[in-house]
């Protein structure tokens, strides 16, 4: 059995966080552990409170992880403070896992601040260097470059931008742009567009939780950068074809495994 671990924020109301990413491991028939960097009080309507974990504690929870089980993939979700992501990065560079995806996090999708001003130049220089994938959609994307981003070419651009911060490939999402959701992947030499249909539903609480999760379950299983993000991509969209209308605000996407079997393989070391 392959072994994913995510170091993210916990969503009490299950939809996003560390939550939406163990199922969509569980889904893909990955072990999931989890590293809760911060206890988030929300829903699909609001964000109520947020308390960070101590860094010492994000620290040991690290170790009891690698001390243990070495995973195959590690997907990293909401880190708020300087203090969090110094924890983080400190730990990943000892321990070194393979396949890093970084999803940076900033806002819950009722536009709630996830990760304060203040850490976006850590998250640029020690967070994101960490990454094999980095999958910012276009606002964080916009905050990342400093640039605005109109079109796909202007994806391609602020791709191009991310990738100078040392990172290995850069996704930009197109959760937030009109018309087809088109996802743009970088590794450095070429673009890749992965398009799908838009889904009319206000149920896009969990969305990026849900795509990067899936791509590190995929990575885990061996798949190619390329092929990883592509599978991610069926993912999250049919996880958003069946999302739900939980809550009085975006419902949460649906994580059910019955519909990917067939296209769920299972590793047995
Ligand atoms: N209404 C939609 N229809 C189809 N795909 C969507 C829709 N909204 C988001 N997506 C896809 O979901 C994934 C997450 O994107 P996005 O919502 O931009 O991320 P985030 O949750 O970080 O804001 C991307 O693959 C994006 O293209
Ligand atoms: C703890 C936590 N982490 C992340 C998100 C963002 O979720 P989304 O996948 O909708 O961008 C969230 N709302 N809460």
């Amino acid at each position: 059995m392959k072994k994913v671990l995510s170091i993210a924020g916990s969503d009490c109301s299950g939809g996003a966080g560390i939550q939406a990413d163990l199922k969509t491991f569980s889904a893909l028939g990955v072990f999931g552990m989890s590293v809760i960097v911060s206890v988030v009080a929300e829903n699909t309507c609001r964000v109520l409170a947020i308390e960070d974990i101590s860094p010492a504690m994000i620290r040991r929870q690290l170790d009891a992880v690698f001390e243990d089980i070495t995973p195959d993939a590690v997907k990293i979700g909401m880190l708020s403070t300087p203090a969090c992501m110094q924890a983080v990065s400190e730990k990943l560079l000892v321990y070194q896992p393979k396949n890093v995806v970084i999803d940076p996090v900033m806002t819950a999708k009722n536009g709630c601040p996830l990760m304060n001003a203040e850490s976006v130049k850590p998250l640029l220089t020690e967070i994101v260097p960490l990454a094999d994938v980095v999958t910012p959609n276009i606002p964080e994307a916009e905050i990342m470059t400093g640039m605005k981003i109109h079109s796909l070419s202007d994806m391609a651009e602020a791709a191009k931008r991310i990738m100078t911060l040392g990172c290995r490939s850069v996704v930009i999402k197109g959760g937030h742009a009109n018309g087809d959701a088109v996802d743009l992947f970088y590794d450095g030499k070429q673009f890749y567009p992965f398009k799908a249909k838009r889904i009319n539903t206000k149920n896009t609480h969990g969305t990026g939780c849900t795509f990067s999760s899936a791509i590190a379950a995929q990575l885990a299983k061996d798949k190619e950068l390329i092929d990883a993000v592509s599978d991610a991509k069926a993912y999250v969209t049919t996880a958003i074809e069946h999302s739900l209308n939980i809550g009085k605000g975006n419902g949460p996407t649906h994580h059910f495994y019955d519909l990917y079997r067939g296209k769920v393989t299972y590793d047995e070391d």
